[in-house]
């Protein structure tokens, strides 16, 4: 008698991406459904994770120090997983490939490598995902788990190419091109495409949202003001991170969401106006969920919305109370 040990009706779920060719751009990852926000799309361990040595300010990482490391690594690995590393695509510099010690893996390592807090690791699927200035998924190192997470962070239809960024966001599309220069490409997203006055107005909404977050979160306090200037201070504070939120928004900036409506929720906390608080510190939780459920941010966020909810309810009773 054959005696299965694997249950009678389990079959894997479905990939919900497929990697092929994406037009101008190499290979891909696309979504092979429809697949709504917050939705988990990989996970993927890194073939090889190294520890370098000390950065330096205004020097970067010691690249000979590094190489070492990625070879060593690499030569444990087995012939699979070699040939996977070295089946990456590398952006080689000019004249870079004609020098005596070029090393293809190191070519490939600075292509595709991720930083993961202390380490840097090459993460082989998500290496396949190219990069948008207005990205559809974020992505997020998981110690815990010792893996990557690529969540979606707004609908992605079936089909659809998925898309990260590599770069910090906030920046003009001119400061974006030299920032992407290292990966040997020129951005077309949406944001970089099309009209002048359309990356215009792009620019500009990012270069807004960048001093607003500058402005607001360099006195983000919790503290309830006591001045009537405090007071007036605090209540324009408000305004302008609701602006901030919409800017955002406007711009289609999901990477930013959680971080903007934190800074809207503590705003009007600070005004003692509970029911706004609880209902950005909530949004910007749901934000937080999506990436790592026990972050300390999503953590954070969590206490916070907890928090507010407290002191909303106090008030609706407070006012309950006076009105008997
Ligand atoms: C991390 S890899 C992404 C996967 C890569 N397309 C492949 O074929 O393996 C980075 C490289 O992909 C290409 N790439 C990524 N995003 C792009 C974009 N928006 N437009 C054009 N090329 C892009 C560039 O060649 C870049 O150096």
């Amino acid at each position: 008698m054959i005696i299965s040990i694997f249950a009678p009706d389990f079959t894997p779920p479905p990939e919900l991406f497929v990697i092929k060719q994406s037009p101008g751009k190499g290979l891909g990852v696309f979504a092979t459904r429809d697949v709504e926000p917050g939705t988990v799309i990989m996970q993927d361990s890194p073939l090889i994770l190294i520890r370098p040595p000390e950065m330096h300010e205004g020097i970067g990482y010691p690249l000979d120090a590094i190489q070492i490391l990625i070879t060593k690594a690499f030569d444990a690995l087995s012939e699979d997983d070699q040939e996977e590393i070295l089946s990456l695509s590398a952006h080689v510099l000019p004249g870079e490939a004609d020098e005596t010690d070029y090393d293809r893996l190191k070519t490939i390592f600075r292509s595709n490598a991720y930083n993961t807090g202390r380490e840097i690791g090459l993460f082989t699927k998500v290496a396949r995902i190219n990069h948008s200035c207005r990205p559809n998924a974020g992505y997020q190192w998981i110690e815990r788990l010792g893996k990557r997470v690529v969540y979606a962070t707004s609908r992605i239809d079936e089909g659809e190419e998925i898309s990260v960024t590599y770069i910090p966001l906030l920046f003009s599309k001119k400061d974006r091109e030299r920032r992407l220069d290292q990966y040997g490409f020129k951005c077309s997203c949406e944001a970089c495409a099309g009209h002048t006055e359309n990356t215009w107005a792009s620019d500009h909404r990012r270069q807004e949202i960048q001093k607003a977050f500058f402005e607001l979160e360099k006195e983000l306090t919790l503290e309830v003001p006591r001045s009537i200037m405090a007071k007036k201070n605090a209540r324009r504070q408000a305004e302008e991170s609701l602006r901030l939120a919409e800017l955002v928004d406007e711009e289609g900036l999901a990477d930013y969401y959680a971080q903007a409506y934190r800074v809207v929720a503590v705003c009007h906390a600070r005004l003692e106006q509970w029911e706004p608080a609880t209902i950005w510190a909530h949004k910007s939780y749901e934000v937080r969920l999506m990436g790592d459920m026990q972050s300390e941010e999503t953590l954070e966020m969590q206490i916070l919305t907890s928090r507010f909810i407290e002191n909303w309810e106090a008030e609706l009773r407070n006012k309950s109370k006076s009105r008997a």
